[in-house]
């Protein structure tokens, strides 16, 4: 399990050590995490130290600091190195060790903005350390011309090295302010900060690589946990000897209309694939006979909601709000009091407040739809109450109310607040996939392809979960043993099915486009290889010194 954390608690972690007059121990370790990363960077590309150059973008802040202590280990190396201070000063001790190293200094102004665009484009290595965790906002003045043009010209083959942050996210919240030079790889120190693990932030992030720095032992619980391998090994369910298909779990799926009849053969497919003992169909003849056809496995029925015995229900895939008697199942499912995966056209017409163990899964547009339809609910209810009170409502991105533009910028703000006001756990989908349960616990998946952006893709997801949920949602001790509050198990199950749906799709697509049947085609050979994926990812974890956790 990866845990990131927000630049407050990493800089509350380091405080202790800061009083105890450890600061320059602190940066000596990450500045030398950083050049020593540069130093692979380099090496993997067949490069000779000597003779390679590395232009530092420095900051007046600490982040330069990092930086310029990093390039001086580097000029020590026979590393051609130039520094550009952007803030005129420079950290004291930094900027002196890289002067006695023989590295040139800059000074970035109007004047010198066109030389120096061109010396930086030029460098192997570009290393950004302008701005860290102490950042307000983003580049700023000359800052901002220098990285807009570098960014319009293209940095030709220079690998951007991003100082611990890309300079202009937000370490928080992964929110980023324009413009912001796209890392290939940011090194970050004492733990990995939530930013780089939320979009709009991990798409500047590129990989991430952690360098601790000795404040392991005082970071807090994580603002953001992503699961690996090895954690879908731990707390994906397996049949004992004397399992049947009722122990299992069974699935109920109300998904599908007579316009959309496939969004229930997804649906069923993906809960197969992810090992349900048994999945129960409701629907429209249309639908139901398209099941049938694809699936013979699922029983298919056109019953009421309170006559099905299930586990857990999967609600709402391909469906509209014409298809009143589906929507009303939807909303019976609900009542039901089981564990509910609610997608797409259930999330307009459930009830404004909801229960952790409902996972709604909206993408951005239905996300920004449904705080919309949250902030129109008069009367001062409950979910109207926590709207003032949240953070988030103090952004412009929601206070003024929210468009799809607004949840893509802020996707951990939106996804906390829905969770919020909801009370449901929430899966927002996208290149990254953000869960937050209502008690605002975060995890955040990454494991797949962008080819995964293709119709029917939510249906299967949506199946994965239902048969995650099915199976998983009474198993309290599963999680409680793998150091995940019961309580908070519905965001888990819906992390692990993203996880799963993110693996599968990156088989599926092998390098090219995928179709959505074909996602729930590999997954039972992908859940089989998450056993062989974890001993391999330990391994290479254990030959690499410093790994991203
Ligand atoms: N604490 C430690 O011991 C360790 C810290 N570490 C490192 O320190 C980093 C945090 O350093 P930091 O706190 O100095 O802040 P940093 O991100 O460099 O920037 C703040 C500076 O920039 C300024 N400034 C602010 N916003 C601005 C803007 N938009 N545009 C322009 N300027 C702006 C602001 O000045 P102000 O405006 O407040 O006068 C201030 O001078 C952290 O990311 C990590 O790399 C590691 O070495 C481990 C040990
Ligand atoms: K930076």
């Amino acid at each position: 399990m990866i845990s990131a954390y927000t630049g407050t608690q990493i800089r509350a972690a380091e405080e202790p050590l800061l009083a105890a007059g450890m600061g320059a121990v602190l940066m000596q370790r990450a500045s030398q995490g950083l050049a020593n990363a540069v130093i692979r960077e380099l090496q993997a590309r067949g490069r000779k130290l000597y003779g390679a150059s590395v232009a530092v973008l420095a900051g007046k802040g600490n982040n330069g600091g990092d930086g310029l202590f990093a390039a001086a280990l580097l000029a020590a190396r026979g590393v051609r190195t130039t520094a550009v201070l952007t803030g005129g000063a420079a950290h004291p001790e930094a900027l002196a060790a890289f002067e006695r190293a023989g590295g040139r200094v800059h000074i970035l102004t109007d004047s010198t903005l066109n030389r120096l665009t061109a010396e930086v484009a030029r460098a192997d290595v570009v290393i950004d350390a302008v701005l860290g965790t102490g950042a307000k906002g983003g580049l700023r003045g000359t800052a901002a011309a220098l990285a807009g043009r570098l960014l319009y010209s293209g940095l030709g083959g220079s690998l951007v090295v991003a100082c611990d942050v890309p300079s202009g996210m937000d370490a928080d919240t992964g929110e980023v302010h324009a413009p912001v030079l796209s890392a290939d790889l940011t090194v970050t120190f004492g733990a990995a900060k939530a930013g780089l693990l939320a979009d709009p932030g991990a798409d500047h992030a590129g990989r991430v690589h952690v360098v601790p720095i000795g404040i392991e032992e005082n970071l807090p619980w994580p603002a953001l946990r992503r699961f690996e391998a090895g954690d879908l090994f731990r707390l994906l369910p397996r049949p004992g000897r004397r399992s049947h298909k009722y122990s299992r779990g069974v699935l109920g799926v109300v998904a599908g209309s007579a316009d959309y009849p496939g969004a229930a053969v997804l649906a069923c497919r993906g809960a197969l694939a992810a090992g349900v003992g048994m999945v129960r169909y409701l629907g429209p003849p249309e639908a139901a006979q398209a099941v049938r056809q694809s699936c013979p496995e699922v029983v298919c029925s056109a019953s009421s909601v309170a006559d099905t015995h299930v586990q857990a229900w999967l609600v709402g895939s391909g469906m509209g709000p014409s298809d009143a008697e589906q929507l009303q199942r939807a909303r019976d499912a609900v009542e039901s009091g089981l564990p509910v995966i609610a997608d797409a056209g259930a999330l307009p017409a459930l009830p404004a407040v909801l229960a952790p163990h409902v996972v709604l899964t909206p993408h951005a547009g239905e996300l920004a739809s449904l705080l919309e339809r949250l902030r129109s609910i008069p009367d001062g209810s409950a979910a109207d109450s926590r709207f003032t009170e949240s953070p988030a409502a103090e952004s412009p991105a929601f206070g003024q109310g929210a468009d799809r533009a607004a949840v893509e910028a802020h996707t951990l703000g939106a996804v906390r607040y829905a969770a919020g006001l909801t009370e449901a756990t929430v899966l927002l989908k996208g290149a990254t996939t953000l869960v937050a349960s209502p008690f605002q616990d975060f995890y955040s998946q990454a494991d797949g392809v962008p080819w995964l952006a293709s119709a029917g893709s939510g249906d299967v997801l949506a199946g994965i979960i239902g048969a995650l949920l099915a199976q998983l949602g009474s198993d309290v001790g599963r999680f409680r043993d793998a150091g995940i509050d019961p309580d908070e198990r519905w965001a888990a199950i819906a992390a692990l099915a993203a996880s799963l749906h993110g693996l599968a799709g990156t088989t599926a697509s092998a390098g090219g486009p995928l179709t959505a049947g074909r996602i729930a085609d590999v997954l039972p050979e992908v859940w089989g290889k998450v056993s062989t994926l974890s001993i391999r990812l330990a391994q290479e974890r254990n030959s690499h010194p410093h790994p991203l956790r």
